[in-house]
């Protein structure tokens, strides 16, 4: 990933930071995005521990006037950008029937709004650059799965998986992949914090994963490497689930 310019929003934090710190790892050059700017320049010091440029961008990918100027600061830092993470997402649980407008509204925003925000912008100047280029989204298995209390996310992420292969189509021309990652719970997480903050949520949600653990951040990021690098040129408009074959009938009855 030697002179690669990555965005990877959410890029503070979780599996965001995780993706930030192995592709810097491997020679990428890092803009990591999101609102707490305390967050962004902890994280920043730790990803450049391997000499590489990190730049931090205070964005709320709910509004394309931010995301606009995300992209701007990055080509202005970089040069060009190559690849694009969208990582950034909120979750919590409430039950369908309590959900308020603005409950519902939040996360869809940000899920749902937010990616196709950067995608759309990064999208222009990676076919303005004729360089072509590669958007990861990250998407859930709760897509497939279902998953009662986070309508709005669930919904969201299922809209996150059909613009992925919408725009795989759209951009192959240009040479752009388009692709996505689903993870199941993943453990040290802010997912981890959200939704399944007490013991009893912990072992629930351990028993329904027939790999008997959650994943780690560094596994979901090692997947994540493989497909922005070039060894996976031909690999676009697909999905990738990385969860235990949690999300897959565990058997009995
Ligand atoms: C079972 C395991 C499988 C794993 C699959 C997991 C799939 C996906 C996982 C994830 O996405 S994990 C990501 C978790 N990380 C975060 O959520 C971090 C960022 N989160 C946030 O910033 C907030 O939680 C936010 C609410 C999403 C957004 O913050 P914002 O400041 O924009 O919103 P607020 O103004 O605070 O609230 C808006 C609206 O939402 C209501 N609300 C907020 N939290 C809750 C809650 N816990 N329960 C019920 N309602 C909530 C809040 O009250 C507002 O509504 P109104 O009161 O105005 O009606
Ligand atoms: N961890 C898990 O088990 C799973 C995670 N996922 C997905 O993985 C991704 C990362 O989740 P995880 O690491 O658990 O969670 P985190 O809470 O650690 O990461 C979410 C990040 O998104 C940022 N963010 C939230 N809202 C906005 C916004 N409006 N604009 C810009 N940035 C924003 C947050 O920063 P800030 O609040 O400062 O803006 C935070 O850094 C998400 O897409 C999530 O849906 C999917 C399945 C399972």
């Amino acid at each position: 990933m030697e002179g690669k310019s990555i965005i990877i929003t959410g890029g503070a934090t979780g599996l965001g930071k995780a993706m930030a710190m192995e592709f810097a790892r491997l020679g990428a050059d890092i803009v990591i995005a999101s609102r707490n700017l305390e967050n962004l320049e902890k994280a920043a010091k730790e990803i450049s521990t391997f000499n590489n440029k990190v730049i931090v961008t205070q964005t709320d990918v709910r509004s394309p006037e931010q995301v606009e100027k995300m992209v701007r600061r990055a080509v202005e830092e970089n040069g060009k950008i190559d690849i694009l993470v969208n990582n950034a997402a909120g979750n919590f649980r409430v039950p369908s029937l309590d959900m308020s407008v603005n409950a519902w509204n939040s996360v869809v925003d940000i899920v749902l709004h937010g990616t196709w925000y950067c995608s759309q912008e990064v999208g222009r100047q990676m076919v303005f650059q004729k360089t072509g280029g590669n958007i990861l989204n990250i998407g859930s298995t709760h897509v497939w799965s279902g998953n009662p209390g986070t309508a709005h996310s669930t919904a969201a992420k299922a809209g996150v998986l059909a613009l992925t292969k919408t725009l795989a189509v759209e951009w192959a021309q240009e040479n752009i992949r388009v692709n996505l990652i689903a993870p199941g719970p993943i453990e040290g997480t802010g997912a981890a914090e959200q939704l399944w903050s007490t013991p009893e949520l912990e072992k629930a949600v351990l028993n329904r994963i027939p790999s008997g653990r959650m994943g780690t951040p560094k596994e979901v990021a090692y997947l994540a490497s493989y497909l922005v690098s070039d060894y996976a040129s031909y690999v676009t408009g697909s999905s990738f689930v990385i969860d235990g074959a949690g999300h897959l009938n565990k058997g009995g009855v």
